[in-house]
């Protein structure tokens, strides 16, 4: 029997107020999440990937962002689930943070410039464990340790302009753990920083959240990092999911034309520095993504797919069961 998973979101809709009209950048959002395991978010810019975190997180931007409708099951630490997408502010603020660790892309976004690194680790220990100043400041250096930082008692004291954009992302990540959270969110954790620094911190994660058997969602639009983080996948476009799947099963054989034309687009090792030699630019997925406000009729990739046909415009494509765990929203999967 399958564990029940830590989260499990269903039919969720996010909306934006714009212009005195509701735009979905989230569409019926199926996703779920057991425990250990990781799941990527993956997508072109602007198909709603971190609309999605930012829904689970209760973080969406007020009065312009709101979820419309659906269901965001989460199971917290003390074992309770309780419907994320129907709690109030306050208690939001109690899950953020203790049951639910974040990291995002830009370290400073989680980082006070005026306390120093260890009282910012402390701070949600005291708050959510009821910890002493002693003792949260104490655990505060051994996740600091925990997290390759060495040194970790001077680093404690220091303030985070005075360490590197690595070892501040790695401060976010010994915070994001204080309260041994039930889930991760990591939202494009790797993208600001320096490609070395980059597989550190992708290898550092994948540490903590095995050691910890913590869920994980990542949020990425990198399939090199899908490959090397997750262990299933959902690919999204427009705002919605056009196929989910293992990781492995996914990328060899891709049940939609979206996936199959962005794993195309993703050169192969050393490809990139011979075709850049070439002065042939890689190539990319032809067409750019549909402005959420004027979606085509039926399938939202239709007008860039090259197995488009006239039923494709007729209604939105459901997520149907393509076998080996994969579910696909194309009418034509089989035919790929
Ligand atoms: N604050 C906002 N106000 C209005 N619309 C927004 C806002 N934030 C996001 N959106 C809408 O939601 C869509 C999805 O945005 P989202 O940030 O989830 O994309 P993404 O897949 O995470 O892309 P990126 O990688 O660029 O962050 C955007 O194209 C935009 O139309």
């Amino acid at each position: 029997m399958m564990p029940e998973p830590i989260l499990d979101i269903q039919d969720l809709r996010t909306v934006f107020r714009i212009g005195g009209r509701d735009i979905a950048a989230v569409s019926d959002l199926e996703l779920s999440i057991a425990p250990g395991e990781t799941v990527a978010l993956v997508g072109e810019s602007g198909s709603g990937k971190s609309v999605t975190s930012l829904s689970v997180m209760g973080l969406l931007p007020k009065k312009v962002g709101r979820i419309a409708s659906g269901t965001i099951r989460f199971r917290g630490k003390s074992g309770v689930t309780n419907d994320l997408a129907q709690m109030d502010g306050e208690s939001l603020r109690r899950i953020r943070g203790n049951d639910i660790g974040m990291v995002f892309q830009e370290p400073m976004t989680s980082l006070n410039p005026v306390y120093t690194v260890g009282e910012q680790i402390a701070e949600p220990i005291r708050i959510h464990l009821g910890r002493s100043h002693k003792q949260a400041a104490e655990d505060a250096v051994k996740l600091l340790a925990d997290v390759g930082i060495p040194d970790p008692a001077r680093r404690a004291r220091q303030y985070p302009h005075e360490l590197s954009g690595g070892m501040r992302q790695r401060a976010t990540i010994a915070m994001a753990l204080a309260c041994d959270p039930a889930l991760l969110i990591a939202d494009e954790p790797t993208t600001a920083l320096d490609v070395t620094i980059q597989a550190q911190i992708l290898e550092l994660l994948a540490k903590v959240q095995a050691e910890r058997g913590m869920a994980m969602l990542f949020v990425t639009h990198n399939l090199g990092v899908v490959a090397e983080i997750a262990d299933r996948v959902a690919v999204m476009y427009a705002g919605r999911i056009v196929e989910t799947g293992p990781v492995d099963q996914v990328f060899a054989h891709p049940r939609h034309p979206y996936t199959k034309g962005l794993l195309r687009s993703v050169p192969r090792l050393g490809e990139a520095t011979a075709l850049k030699r070439a002065g042939t630019p890689l190539p990319t997925i032809a067409g750019s993504v549909p402005s959420l406000a004027n979606l085509p009729q039926g399938c939202s990739f239709a007008p860039r797919c090259p197995y488009a046909i006239d039923a494709c415009a007729v209604a939105v494509p459901a997520l149907v069961d393509a076998g080996e765990g994969q579910l696909s929203r194309c009418i034509r999967w089989q035919e790929l």
